[in-house]
């Protein structure tokens, strides 16, 4: 099995619902990843040797998702190096606007580059995830033109009823 360039990881396994999309996208791709339940609130151990070791085991970007109090992010954030992707879950209560503005309104210094709530989210952060490989890797990039030109040809050629 290739080594995992990309580290999912979201706070409950009630978020693998939608980030099971993330998954499918990068499988599409052929982007490896590995992917694991752990919450900075819940599992905060797990959180700091996981992040920690993140850089050292060769992954190269991680996305992060969580919904409500979404601290999951942040926390990876700054606690590795590596570009952390966002993805706010929508809550119960509050629609995923908690987790959109906890995930996004970080203070200057430890990036999230964070992504639209739910499902749409849990897609681009995976094609932004392989857009970054693809500065590096052939494959990857020749995977995305390919995904692109298959999204372009079925938007041209739907059939309204
Ligand atoms: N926001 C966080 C964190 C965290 O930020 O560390 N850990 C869990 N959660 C979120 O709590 C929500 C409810 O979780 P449960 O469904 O397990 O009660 C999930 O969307 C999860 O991401």
């Amino acid at each position: 099995m290739a080594t995992a360039l990309v580290g999912i990881i979201m706070g409950s396994t009630s978020d693998w619902d939608v980030m099971q999309n993330c998954a499918q996208t990068l499988d599409q791709l052929g982007v490896p990843y590995e992917k694991r339940v752990m919450s900075a609130h819940r599992t905060p151990d797990l959180v700091i040797d996981w992040a920690r070791g993140a850089d050292a085991r060769g992954l190269k970007v991680i996305i992060a998702a969580a919904g409500g109090a979404a601290h999951l992010a942040g926390v990876a954030a700054a606690l590795t190096p590596l570009p952390v992707l966002g993805v706010p879950m929508e809550s119960a209560s509050l629609k995923g606007l908690d987790s959109l503005l906890s995930m996004v309104q970080m203070p200057g210094g430890i990036p999230v580059a964070t992504f639209a709530i739910g499902k749409p989210g849990a897609v681009n952060a995976a094609l932004f995830a392989a857009a970054t490989l693809a500065l590096s890797d052939a494959k990857i990039k020749r995977a995305l033109e390919d995904y692109r030109a298959a999204q372009s040809k079925k938007v041209a050629e739907a059939k309204l009823p």
